[in-house]
């Protein structure tokens, strides 16, 4: 339902030109969760702004991205070429693609009840009268677990506990119908018991309602619980990509192998974790080669410093941008078991 293709994105600075988002291609299936994962800076949120038109003045798309959107009715829409403040932008914001954040006040507004913002999202998309769309609302509301809904949607934002504020804001997004939605982070800023009631509940929705869904995440660990799909991105980049029960079992870049390791488990409680040394640099300061090679153990030098690796195809969606996967530098033993498993695949 939605396919992006070689994404860059620009921003101008006080010092100077930076590209946080550099050539990025991912892919939404309908009816299927993408995870985006990445450590903070990755350029996860840039990436999807860009899909809903948000980005800000000083920011610059390249010529070359293509984001082509089927919406409902089965038209591709090439949201690219449409204009920021434009009516099809506006059409489909909402309505055909919901956003939903990490902060809920920054989708509400304080001044009005749950319910008022509610309605107006509904009747902004569909053509029903007032009472209808409330209907719809206490619906909505009830659907995501808010008990007395009844009574809670003519509360205001700030009545409600942070946990219940977070499920109000899904109802709200999914108030509109959206067909894609976009969920930014929406569970870090909850405790641990409600972002997995949080979790299961969008999970169990994506299904029911057949949703196609982008979740951007730090933790590699949500990811797991959520999506069918992932894109690991670092430092603009999308590292490895592919069905995520694949990734997770068996991860080829070296930074998935530290975003792995660095998850803490209940069975080896005794273990220390190991966290990817270092930091991310800084989008101004992008080595050059391979964007990961400066905190990886694994580098070839001479090579991994120098050339950005290619993006090397390892089965149907499945890829990884690792020179270590190319087959000049794939150990025998490697090869011969990739061959197999590509003689096993169905033909595409
Ligand atoms: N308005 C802006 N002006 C200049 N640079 C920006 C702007 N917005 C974002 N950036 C740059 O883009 C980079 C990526 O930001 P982004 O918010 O997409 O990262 P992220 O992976 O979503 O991180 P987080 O998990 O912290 O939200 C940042 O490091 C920052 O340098």
């Amino acid at each position: 339902m939605l396919k992006v293709e070689n994404l860059s994105i620009s921003f101008q600075t006080d010092e100077g030109m930076i590209t946080p988002v550099q050539n990025v291609s991912f892919a939404v299936q309908a009816g299927r969760t993408l995870g985006i994962v990445g450590e903070s800076g990755s350029g996860k949120s840039v990436s999807t702004k860009a899909l809903m038109k948000l980005l800000p003045g000083n920011s610059r798309v390249s010529d070359e991205a293509r984001m082509t959107y089927t919406d409902k009715a089965g038209r591709e829409v090439r949201i690219d070429q449409l204009r920021p403040k434009g009516r099809d932008i506006r059409r489909l914001r909402g309505g055909e693609i919901g956003m939903i954040f990490q902060e809920p006040m920054a989708s509400f507004s304080p001044v009005y009840t749950i319910g008022n913002q509610m309605i107006e999202a509904i009747r902004l998309h569909q053509k029903v009268t007032k009472k209808e769309a409330r209907a719809q609302a206490i619906a909505m509301l009830d659907k995501v677990g808010i008990s007395n809904p009844v009574g809670r949607v003519d509360q205001y934002p700030h009545e409600m506990s942070g946990g219940m504020r977070q499920r109000a804001m899904i109802a709200l997004a999914l108030a509109a119908r959206p067909a894609l939605l976009i969920a930014d982070e929406p569970t870090t800023a909850l405790d641990v018991t409600i972002q997995a009631q949080v979790l299961e509940l969008m999970a169990d929705l994506q299904r029911d309602l057949g949703m196609g869904m982008i979740f951007i995440t730090h933790d590699l660990g949500v990811i797991a619980q959520v999506a069918q799909d992932v894109a690991v991105m670092y430092l603009g980049t999308i590292v490895e990509s592919g069905p995520t029960a694949d990734v997770i079992r068996n991860p080829r870049h070296p930074y998935t192998q530290g975003l792995l390791k660095a998850i803490p488990s209940l069975d080896a409680l005794h273990d220390r974790l190991s966290p990817v040394p270092g930091d991310i640099p800084s989008p101004n300061e992008r080595p050059t080669g391979c964007p990961f090679h400066t905190r990886c153990s694994q580098r070839l030098q001479g090579l991994c410093d120098q050339q950005l690796p290619p993006t090397v195809p390892l089965g149907p969606n499945r890829s990884v941008a690792c020179w270590l996967e190319t087959p000049e530098h794939r150990t025998g033993a490697e090869v011969d078991a990739q061959q197999q498993i590509k003689q096993q695949e169905p033909a595409q």
